[in-house]
């Protein structure tokens, strides 16, 4: 296809022939790909397609099969992350590397190694800090706790200012794999503005995003891979979004994502109710509908589908035990059992369906998985595989088989399209709404506004309650965000919510 490399003198970083297989799968094949210096490139591909294995490979994670990495003046065929770091190669990854029971300022001193003997904990403190400082100005986060107690959007923030702590000069290449999966716009805008300085400073990036419209907005040239192999190389400025989901491959080419249109019945019965104190904003659900959750992360979104789960899993509140299902974008930490196949992830919630006696059925396990995974066009080399070799994407289309195979009516979504591909995430909101005519309710808390018009209705949140009602067609970022900031006194709302 056609190539729009950057030129090869101001290169921060060439790839040349990079191969990877895993056993009899070809995740990397033949990558030639170059970066100039300070260059803002995107890296885009269906799930499955090779993007964090090249990405990888380039941070030293996994040695190639073959294949060079010219860094500077120098040409390895096989590095260490120690020593690419040193060479100013840096990574955000998908699953956040942090080590959990450290602190932000702990985790800077593993990654940043040398800061001498003495005080090394102000001198990491002092780094960690004027990032974060840096790129998300007001960012609230307290960086003396163990990260692993901060939520998924802190994390990626801190993942985020680890990577581009110390001198400028030090840094050349900086690779973010989906950095903004759980930002909301306003913590995602601030990163794509400082990617712009970061670039003055003469620092790459490779930004890996299923959000489209952040890769058209902010890069300067675009890389598309499919099924491991690098098929397109173009400058952004000479793309379309719909050009670009079509060199994606075999994905349809939709326009702008939220495409589903079918509204629920307005007289069905409700199904939950959120109350609060007099002329508060209520949320209410109907059976067969679609509400979505949304404002500024972590304004009470994730709390209150946790407290409508936790209600329905005793069975309080007028909702039936068991009814709810819950699908975590926080795969790691409430998702996925890692070292389980994909089958049994994907059924772990429907055990009496596959069971006979209190004994598990391994055919109807494998039946009821494969159907779902046909449903959701998961990619995996088998339904015995590990879920932790597939794809992050593919990862998160197994949770949503989990839910979806279960027979609760009730589906609670926590931001469930981290790192979806475009093609899946159209098949998966018509899933949605063809499971929502058939009589699920769905509660659906996105960062992604774009996703939000496939709701029926949307609560915007702010400071733990509802401060908004957005019809699907008034969905927009600036009215989201005008209900997040608006300067006006809010109905107060208790989310020890009254269920009906
Ligand atoms: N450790 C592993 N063991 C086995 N297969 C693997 C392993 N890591 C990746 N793969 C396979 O390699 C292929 C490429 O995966 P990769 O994670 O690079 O895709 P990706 O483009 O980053 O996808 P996503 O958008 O979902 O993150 C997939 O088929 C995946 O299942």
């Amino acid at each position: 296809m056609v190539a729009a490399q950057a030129a090869t003198r101001d290169a921060a970083v060439i790839v040349s022939g990079v191969s990877r297989s895993f056993g009899s799968v070809r995740a990397l094949s033949d990558a030639t790909l170059t970066v100039g210096k300070g260059e803002k490139l995107g890296l885009v591909g269906h799930n499955g397609a090779g993007k964090s294995t090249l990405m990888n490979v380039l941070s030293g994670v996994l040695r190639p099969d073959a294949g060079t990495i010219r860094v500077g003046t120098e040409v390895y065929s096989q590095v260490t992350p120690a020593q690419l770091h040193r060479l100013g190669i840096r990574c955000v990854f998908q699953e956040l590397s942090l080590c959990p029971n450290l602190t932000a300022v702990e985790n800077t001193l593993v990654r940043q190694g040398k800061l001498g003997r003495w005080g090394w904990r102000k001198r990491a403190r002092g780094l960690i800090a004027a990032s974060l400082d840096r790129i998300f100005p007001g960012h609230g986060i307290d960086i003396g706790r163990p990260v692993g107690e901060l939520d998924i959007a802190q994390r990626q923030m801190v993942e985020i200012a680890e990577a581009f702590a110390g001198r400028p000069s030090d840094i050349r290449l900086v690779i973010l794999d989906e950095p903004t999966s759980s930002l909301d716009a306003r913590v995602a805008d601030q990163l794509m503005a400082f990617l712009d300085i970061a670039s003055r400073d003469g620092i790459a990036t490779i930004l890996i995003s299923h959000r489209l419209n952040e890769i058209l907005s902010f890069t300067e040239r675009v890389v598309v891979m499919v099924d491991g192999r690098i098929v397109g190389d173009v400058a952004t400025a000479d793309l379309t979004r719909p050009a670009l989901v079509g060199m994606m491959g075999h994905l349809e080419a939709a326009g702008p994502e939220s495409t589903v249109a079918a509204r629920a019945e307005t007289s069905a019965e409700i199904v939950l109710r959120v109350e609060g104190g007099e002329d508060s904003l209520r949320l209410v659900l109907r059976k067969g509908e679609v509400v979505g959750l949304a404002g500024l992360d972590g304004h009470g979104q994730r709390h209150t589908l946790q407290q409508i789960f936790d209600a329905a899993a005793r069975g309080q509140a007028g909702l039936a035990k068991g009814s709810a299902a819950y699908v975590a974008g926080d795969r790691q930490t409430e998702g996925v059992f890692p070292v389980w196949s994909v089958s049994e992830n994907a059924t772990v919630r429907a055990l009496r369906d596959v069971s006979r006696y209190g004994v598990i059925d391994l055919a109807r396990e494998r039946e009821i998985a494969s159907r779902w995974f046909r449903r959701i066009g998961v990619r995996t080399a088998g339904p015995d595989a590990r879920i932790g070799t597939l794809s992050g994407g593919n990862q998160q289309k197994i949770l949503f088989a989990r839910a979806l195979a279960s027979s609760a009516p009730l589906i609670l979504l926590d931001d469930p399209m981290r790192g979806v591909d475009v093609g899946t995430k159209s098949e998966v909101y018509a899933l949605i709404r063809a499971e929502a005519q058939a009589g699920r309710s769905f509660v659906w808390y996105s960062t992604e506004t774009e996703e939000l018009g496939n709701c029926d209705r949307v609560y915007v949140f702010r400071e733990g309650r509802i401060v908004a009602v957005l019809e699907a067609d008034e969905v927009t970022e600036e009215s989201i965000l005008r209900a997040s900031f608006a300067d006006r006194p809010e109905p107060r709302i208790a989310l020890e919510a009254a269920y009906v």
